[in-house]
């Protein structure tokens, strides 16, 4: 399976009045062509910070201090602008938080659509227009209503819009960040099968990012796991559903309900997550890890493959394999 994206020992900080916010240290994942990665944990962890790092979107007071983003074999911090420019939308591009960030009111969903396609490829209007009408089918919406007003559609109707924009140029990467905020229960699901379903047709890399561990593990290749900051685990999801080894992510599975079987109690994470200003050397789930021992408060754990395929970053791992 060849790789489209690599993420190797990201840094983004924040400068802010207190201090520095290190929102993302250390980050190393990838993913593969056709890959669906599922990037998950606790709000403010820096799931959105890691989507904007690699789309170089991060700007002052943030910045991405230290490591590398290959697309396809390019390191996109090192890109220039007019390159970032050519490989965004027709390599990497996004679903955003809410659609209401990706509409303009003013335009036709169409003319939006259209405009993107006619800034990033060589087409005539003609060709762009029948792309339009093309993708909006694609995400089940009749394609003629390329001239309706972003007001005239559904909350989901316009989510849909937002992925066929997303898939306007035909990218290789899709990042899904917190795409169904907002929307009601079986709008999401519909939302989320759609771009499961089209990942499939169209062979697409997606990251999709959220806080919904069930719907994650029910869609996703592999799951990455990130607390403060830190990516904890990452493997396979059958890994993580049977033999996840962070405590966090222990603990996140027993936090989440199961509609299977209403006998298994729930079981909530005691704490809360630590403030990223200022953070000092060690691993950031000490404070709220039963099994913390004295090095978890002075050293950092290393993210380190335990099997094929499955990493984790925890001392209780290393004490166990010597
Ligand atoms: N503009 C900013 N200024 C200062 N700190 C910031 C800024 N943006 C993000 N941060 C820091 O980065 C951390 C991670 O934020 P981020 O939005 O990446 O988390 P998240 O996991 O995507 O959260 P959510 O699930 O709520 O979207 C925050 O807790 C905050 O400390």
């Amino acid at each position: 399976m060849s790789t489209v994206l690599s993420v190797e020992k990201l840094s983004t900080f924040f400068r802010t009045d207190k201090g520095i916010a290190k929102a993302v240290e250390n980050v190393s994942f990838s993913v593969d062509k056709g890959e669906m990665l599922g990037l998950i944990g606790e709000s403010g962890c820096g799931k959105t910070t890691v989507a904007q790092s690699i789309l170089r979107l991060i700007e002052y007071p943030g910045k991405v201090v230290a490591g590398s983003v290959y697309l396809n074999g390019k390191n996109l911090l090192k890109a220039t602008d007019s390159e970032l420019t050519g490989l965004r939308w027709r390599e990497i591009s996004v679903i955003p938080q809410s659609a209401m960030n990706a509409l303009n009111p003013v335009y036709t969903v169409g003319d939006q659509i259209i405009e993107a396609i006619l800034l990033h490829d060589n087409v005539n209007k003609k060709e762009a227009v029948e792309r339009t009408k093309r993708l909006l089918e694609l995400v089940g919406i009749d394609g003629e209503r390329w001239k309706s007003y972003p007001h005239e559609f559904s909350g989901g109707m316009k989510q849909r819009v937002a992925i066929a924009m997303a898939l306007a140029c035909n990218p290789k990467l899709v990042i899904s960040d917190e795409s169904t905020t907002g929307l009601d229960v079986l709008t999401q699901a519909q939302v989320i099968a759609l771009i499961k379903n089209l990942q499939k047709k169209m062979n697409l890399s997606v990251i999709l990012i959220s806080h919904d561990l069930p719907m994650v593990t029910s869609i996703c290749d592999r799951i990455a796991i990130m607390y403060a900051g830190n990516l904890v685990e990452w493997a396979s999801t059958k890994e993580i559903l049977n033999d996840a080894r962070h405590p966090y992510s222990k603990a996140l599975l027993n936090a989440t309900p199961d509609l299977s079987n209403s006998e298994r109690e729930v079981i909530s994470i005691p704490g809360s997550v630590p403030s990223l200003v200022n953070i000092p050397t060690c691993c950031r789930f000490h404070t709220r890890c039963p099994y913390a021992f004295d090095r978890c408060r002075q050293e950092t754990p290393e993210f380190m493959e335990i099997k094929p395929g499955h990493y984790v970053a925890c001392f209780l791992e290393e004490e166990q394999n010597g």
